[in-house]
């Protein structure tokens, strides 16, 4: 069975899930499984590795298994019947199909490896994975040599083709994804001249997960050079990934900690990295500006909430998908707050501006998206009322209601099991951290 096939009762496309209200303060220890973007990355480039990695700590989630399947279409073995998956790569085949799910790292990723490969391959995805923006990383593709038939659309589906010859140089603008310049390091430097790549769009978001990026690659001993802040130069040479082990998924974390600061008591994270490039970092500084008192004793992130939330005004260019955790403690916040810096998030699983937008006024708030911002009126003095989330496909707006649910007794949310995205676990997990 692949994760998502089965899904329990209640948590089903079309069905509403009945998000559990906090009665009494928190007192839970949650063990967050491994991080989406890591486990991404490491996969990648044992893929690209010049003999086998073992990898702990993977992810098991939709888009991890989705990652999983590409890169074995592509000609890598991949075992992960164990803790530790063994990745052993092979020769980049085309000749397939690759199903990118809504997976912005698989259709990201995966392509810039066709560089590499042997023949053209085939990749698309789901409907909502169909509006995703592609067409830079296109351009990039095209101008490095290859071919990309998408037929003019700019997203999926496409095929890829193998170019002749590749460039060793390439502009892209990553405006609407740092996903963009990602994929073109990952493959950069098995590239005959290595790749210098500029990012020439009007602001890059994510800078942090292009900070993983490199240093995934610096672990697998490739040498890149940063001469300004929108320009990496990759030298060519072997990726020689080793034994890895993924930390856990701090943006992940991020709803139950959360949940500190709506229900009041202490929520505990084992395993948070002493550093780490991933941008679930802010966290602590976060919600301590909204109220909350973040401490780390050894690798144990403790959150302390008395059930106030001070509202917040927060430039999250960095680490735009904690937005909808951070919006649904502004829906539930005593004063007004201003998000800004998001515009990039309408290419993300759905416009989670507008979504965010329509279900904080479906609860009874204020709310209002702007082109790269959301404004938000804090707690009506009635409180708000419950609703039916809809969750749009969206892993983080099925835990936007989740969180929102924790003080509105009788939200639901719709298709709560497409938080399998990243956490299948998630409503096991939610419930568990209520009554530990
Ligand atoms: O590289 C990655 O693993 C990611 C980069 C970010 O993408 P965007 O820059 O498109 O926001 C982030 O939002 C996404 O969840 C994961
Ligand atoms: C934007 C996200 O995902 P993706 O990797 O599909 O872009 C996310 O997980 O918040």
């Amino acid at each position: 069975m692949s994760v998502g096939e089965t899904l329990p009762v209640g948590t089903g496309p079309g069905e509403a899930w009945t998000a559990p209200a906090a009665s009494e303060p928190l007192d839970a220890r949650v063990e967050v499984p491994g991080s989406k973007s890591l486990t991404a990355r490491y996969l990648v480039l044992a893929a690209l590795s010049e003999t086998p990695v073992h990898l702990r700590g993977g992810l098991r989630s939709r888009d991890s298994a989705l990652m999983i399947a590409a890169l074995r279409s592509l000609g890598a073995s991949v075992d992960d019947t164990g803790d530790a998956w063994t990745i052993t790569p092979g020769p980049l085949r085309g000749g397939g199909d690759v199903f990118c799910g809504l997976a912005g790292t698989v259709m990201r990723f995966v392509p810039p490896m066709v560089l590499l490969a042997d023949g053209p391959v085939t990749f698309d995805g789901d409907e909502a994975a169909r509006v995703r923006p592609m067409a830079p990383l296109f351009d990039a593709l095209r101008a490095l040599g290859a071919p990309v038939d998408d037929d003019g659309r700019g997203s999926l589906p496409c095929t890829v083709t193998p170019p002749d010859a590749v460039a060793s140089e390439v502009e892209v603008d990553a405006s609407t994804s740092s996903q963009f310049v990602t994929a073109l390091l990952l493959v950069a430097p098995r590239l005959p001249h290595g790749l210098t790549i500029r990012q020439v769009g009007a602001r890059l978001p994510s800078l942090p997960h292009i900070d993983m990026t490199c240093a995934t690659l610096r672990e697998a001993g490739v040498q890149i050079d940063q001469p300004d802040a929108t320009t990496w130069v990759v030298h060519p040479g072997p990726v020689r990934l080793r034994d890895v082990r993924v930390e856990p998924d701090l943006s992940n974390a991020g709803p139950f900690m959360a949940a500190a600061l709506v229900a009041g008591g202490e929520v505990r994270i084992p395993g948070w990295p002493a550093s780490t490039t991933q941008p679930g970092a802010l966290y602590p500084e976060l919600l301590a500006r909204m109220g909350g008192s973040c401490s780390l004793e050894g690798d144990v992130m403790t959150v302390r909430g008395d059930g106030t939330i001070r509202g917040i005004d927060a430039d999250l260019s960095p680490a735009g998908e904690i937005t909808p955790t951070i919006a649904a403690l502004c829906a539930l916040a005593e004063g007004p707050s201003r998000l800004t810096g998001i515009g990039h998030l309408r290419g993300h699983e759905t416009d989670r501006l507008a979504a965010i937008q329509d279900e904080v006024r479906r609860l009874g708030g204020e709310c209002e998206a702007g082109d790269d911002w959301l404004a938000f009126g804090g707690m009506p003095a009635g409180g708000l009322h419950p609703a039916v989330i809809e969750s749009y496909e969206d892993h983080r707006m099925a835990t936007f209601g989740a969180i929102v649910g924790l003080a509105v007794n009788g939200t639901q949310v719709l298709n709560v099991g497409t938080t399998a995205k990243t956490m299948p676990e998630f409503p096991a997990m939610w419930k568990a951290m209520l009554r530990p």
